[in-house]
């Protein structure tokens, strides 16, 4: 079992930000981070990037071993994460796709590059197919990037294929610069806005999703590995960023979505091993996305995007410990659908036909409003969709409602409880008030009092 790789990369200092760094390195697993009150922590991650580090040196620690195994169907995800303005799409695209500076190329048309020339190395034992497709969540929402008139994507989940993005574009490419052709068009697509933290702010989530299909020559045997690579929207304070309107908006929708993926990395790295603990994927499209690679079956890289600066110490701190968090996912990924070519083809040849001979049947038989009905029954009885009539799909939704019920039971406690403090203290207040009210009396009304029980105590 092995646990995922997360390092951390400080950018160099923008023209904006003060000159006093907040990190101090020790080795290249260690620093000490000071923050705004001057307060040190000492964090230990996989590998620290400083202002120096080249992209080469950060594609080779954290995405050459993912991609490698991606190629070789184990599934991979590499995600950057962090403060905006951090780094995060500099890290993962460099400054442009194409045409850009080969020392200043970022992690995806480095991991594009390396994968193909693994797959040419492998040639002689495998034919490979790579298909790409690019999504991006915006406002909720996910965006073919590939054709725009897919703007509401719809994520399924299918017992052997994991979780699934319905009707995406998926491209065949077959080198390099093919693919990277795709990559900048869908990214000339993409949500950008500008803050006062970053001219050119991602507004949304972007997933980058290659399938790797390896058909091997010598044991006729067929493997996929998938390989996701996500450049998340930045995390951000409205007051420091000027966000107002759209953009206030956005960073809502983003913020929550950070959450979730805090929420569901809690849930994974908290609770008693032994106990089904659950995890609550369906709070955002991101931890859904995610949920295949977070849920362990899956090698996972996560780059921690950081500012050097103290004036962002508290947003770099929540970065670190996010960071620290999911290094105790624990991750056991395996090769993926792995099946005899000749099993396949035989089944392949059989069942393919069936299932269109089965679908065309039951759609001639049947010629009216049903039909779309009545295809999708037949999808989710070839397993071709996942039935939401199944008992673990049932279980997880139910879960989940359950899980948002006791959510929202505790919050309305949480705000009695308030109340009732609130009353407590006015309650309080009206008491002293009262009394004060009514000390001029009580003043006239004591020696009155204390004389007739002066008198009465004698007397008796
Ligand atoms: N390691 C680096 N070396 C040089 N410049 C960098 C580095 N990291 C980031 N920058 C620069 O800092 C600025 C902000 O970086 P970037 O756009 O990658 O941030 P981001 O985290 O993606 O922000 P957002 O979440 O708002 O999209 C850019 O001008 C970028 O070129």
């Amino acid at each position: 079992m092995s646990n995922v790789t997360v390092c951390a990369r400080f950018r160099p200092l923008s023209s904006k930000e003060i000159r006093d760094l907040c990190v101090r390195g020790i080795d290249p697993e260690t620093f000490v981070f000071q923050d705004d009150k001057e307060d040190e922590f000492t964090f230990s991650l996989d590998r620290v990037f400083y202002e120096d580090s080249c992209q080469a040196a950060v594609y080779d620690f954290l995405a050459l071993p993912i991609m490698i195994d991606a190629v070789n169907a184990i599934n991979g995800t590499i995600i950057t994460y962090g403060q905006t303005g951090a780094g995060k799409t500099y890290s993962m695209e460099g400054p442009g796709l194409q045409d850009c500076d080969e020392h200043k190329k970022g992690l995806l048309p480095r991991v594009v590059d390396g994968m193909f020339d693994q797959i040419s190395s492998s040639k002689d034992i495998a034919s490979f197919t790579v298909k790409l497709s690019m999504v991006e969540i915006y406002m909720e929402k996910v965006r073919d990037l590939l054709d725009l008139s897919k703007g509401n994507i719809q994520i399924k989940e299918n017992k052997t294929q994991g979780i699934l993005l319905s009707g995406v574009t998926e491209v065949p490419v077959s080198d390099s610069a093919e693919a990277l052709h795709y990559l900048s068009t869908g990214l000339a697509n993409r949500a950008v806005g500008e803050t006062q933290m970053n001219i050119s702010s991602s507004r949304s989530h972007c997933a980058y999703l290659f399938t790797i299909q390896q058909d091997s020559d010598k044991d006729k045997r067929t493997k996929t590995g998938k390989l996701i690579l996500v450049d998340l929207a930045g995390s951000e304070k409205a007051d420091k960023t000027g966000a107002e309107g759209k953009v206030l908006e956005e960073a809502k929708t983003i913020n929550k979505s950070l959450s979730a993926l805090g929420n569901v990395i809690n849930a994974l790295t908290s609770g008693s091993p032994s106990k089904a603990n659950h995890i609550p994927y369906r709070d955002s499209k991101l931890t859904r996305i995610l949920q295949d690679a977070l849920g362990g079956n899956s090698r996972m890289a996560l780059l921690c995007c950081c500012s050097p600066s103290t004036s962002n110490a508290s947003e770099t701190l929540s970065t670190l410990r996010f960071g620290m968090r999911a290094k105790h996912i624990k991750a056991s990924p395996r090769a993926s659908e792995v099946k005899s070519a000749k099993t396949q083809e035989e089944s392949s040849s059989i069942t393919k036909d069936e299932k269109c001979g089965r679908i065309l049947e039951k759609m001639k038989e049947r010629m009216s409003n049903e039909d779309i009905k009545m295809l999708e029954e037949v999808f989710i009885q070839e397993g071709i969709i996942f039935s939401p009539d199944s008992i673990e799909e049932v279980e997880t939704a139910y879960e989940d409602v359950a899980s948002k019920t006791i959510k929202s039971l505790q919050q309305t406690v949480e705000e009695l409880l308030l109340k009732i403090k609130k009353l407590e203290t006015d309650n309080k207040g009206i008491q002293e008030q009262a009394l004060r009210n009514y000390v001029p009396d009580l003043v006239g009304k004591m020696p009155r009092f204390i004389s007739s029980w002066y008198a009465s105590f004698f007397t008796s």
